[in-house]
């Protein structure tokens, strides 16, 4: 997908200003395109994420028998082949750079009776896909895959699959939805227990689409039931804007001197929006106007201005609401008055790449203090002046890494130069024209 690397140089800025919107949720865009997929007769979908991690779910859902097409006004149709009416794809899924297509296109193959072969580019090859393959394999699916539980695999589905009751041993929307998505086609009540709580919209979702699925609080626990052999009814659907996407000219507003930007109708879930509470608690102006409910998700207008930030000790246990934004936060921190401590972030090892060991190396070549411990970092940052700057940031095809090194570029006194902005295509076409808009 990325056919050669796109080298970029972000210098210092002077004051952002503006509104602007971003492209739309990344979760909910995967979704909905897999469960209009599921859905007998035709969805429409507002707002979907042309990234190429959603492309490439649409991709696998033609592969698989459904029609997705996209008019000329940027909405997208769905004609669905029905609860366990997907097709045996022909060749292999190519699942590009996106973990979460992988995952959960795992969970629907798996109690099919077909088979897929699973391929990713460099990074996704190495990301593990065990945590998946078990609860996948104790519902009957067959999986071969390559040494470590990596990509390429092939995976075998079972028709009918054996409904299971699995208590997630990592805190994981992916491995959650996977369950719950296998569940779908299988007969009889699949339950995933999760201790700690992950991004929700796989319940709200399949819910709206008319599944039989209950979430029940039990010691602390949630517990999510669905019965299976659903029929999903198709339905119109808004995708709203990406909190994770938003958080770069947030973060970029709240570091670059003057700046005031309103970032409009972005998704404000609780179970995705720990950032944002985080970055109050470190002294953040940051307001949320015009609350309101889209495609079943609460979304609102963010505006940030420019604040002096205060280290904080960051509760590990909003991580998982927050978990695609540590990149950014920790150029929030680089800046920030003081010491900013963040443990707890051993699932950041195993993301598009090591984004601990990543952004350690790319801030401390633009002049920050850093400690790497084997679960986050220890940043003392600058309190509000800019860094040196003047490094060339290795990005590792990741789009997150990406994007919060060219945010931290617009603070320093050299510039930045990103090795590659290829990736940020995944998940944020149009980020670099976004922050010119700004500026
Ligand atoms: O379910 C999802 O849409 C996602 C879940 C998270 O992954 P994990 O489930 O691996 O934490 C997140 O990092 C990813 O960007 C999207
Ligand atoms: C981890 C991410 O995505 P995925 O797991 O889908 O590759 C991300 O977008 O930060």
């Amino acid at each position: 997908m990325h056919a050669s690397p796109r080298p970029l140089s972000f210098a210092r800025s002077g004051p952002l200003s503006g509104a602007v919107r971003v492209p739309g949720d990344k979760s909910i865009s995967h979704r909905a395109l897999m469960l209009s997929a599921l859905a007998v007769g035709e969805s429409r979908i507002d707002g979907l994420l042309e990234g190429e991690d959603v492309l490439a779910t649409a991709a696998a859902m033609r592969a698989m028998g459904a029609t997705v097409e996209r008019d000329a006004d940027g909405r997208w149709t769905v004609f669905g082949v029905g609860v366990g009416g997907l097709l045996q794809p022909e060749s292999a899924l190519d699942m590009g750079n996106s973990g979460t297509s992988t995952r959960l296109l795992m969970g629907l193959v798996a109690s099919h009776p077909i088979s897929a072969t699973f391929t990713g580019d460099a990074s996704l090859s190495r990301r593990p896909m065990n945590r998946v393959i078990e609860p996948l394999s104790l519902m009957g699916a067959d999986v071969t895959a390559s040494p470590g539980g990596r990509l390429p695999l092939m995976l075998r589905g079972l028709c009918p699959a054996v409904p299971i009751a699995y208590r997630l041993p990592v805190a994981s929307a992916q491995v959650k939805s996977a369950v719950l998505l296998a569940g779908l086609n299988t007969p009889g009540i699949t339950r995933v227990i999760e201790p700690v709580p992950t991004r929700d919209h796989s319940e709200r979702m399949l819910k709206g689409f008319g599944a039989d699925l209950t979430v029940e609080l039990e010691n602390g626990e949630r517990h999510i039931r669905i019965r299976g052999e659903a029929e999903l009814k198709p339905q119109r659907i808004t995708v709203p804007g990406d909190p994770s996407s938003a958080a770069f000219p947030v973060v970029a507003a709240l570091v670059v001197p003057g700046s005031a930007v309103t970032v409009e109708n972005v998704g404000i879930n609780p179970t995705r929006a720990g950032l944002y509470e985080v970055l109050r608690m470190m002294g953040a102006e940051i307001a949320f106007a015009n609350p309101r409910e889209v495609g079943g998700e609460p979304v609102a207008d963010i505006t940030a201005c420019f604040s002096t930030l205060s280290g904080i000790d960051v509760p590990p246990e909003l991580a998982p609401s927050m978990i695609d934004d540590f990149p950014v936060l920790f150029v929030a921190a680089a800046f920030a008055q003081g010491r900013t401590v963040m443990r707890g972030l051993e699932e950041l090892r195993v993301k598009e790449s090591d984004r601990i060991a990543t952004m350690a190396e790319g801030l401390r070549a633009i002049g920050a203090q850093v400690e790497e411990l084997s679960d986050g970092l220890i940043i003392d940052g600058t309190g509000g002046d800019p860094l040196p700057g003047g490094a060339t940031i290795a990005s590792r095809l990741d789009h997150r890494i990406a994007m919060s090194m060219a945010v931290a570029g617009l603070n320093c006194h050299q510039p930045v130069q990103v090795d590659d902005m290829s990736p940020v295509a995944t998940s944020f076409p149009g980020f670099t024209s976004l922050i010119e808009q700004l500026q």
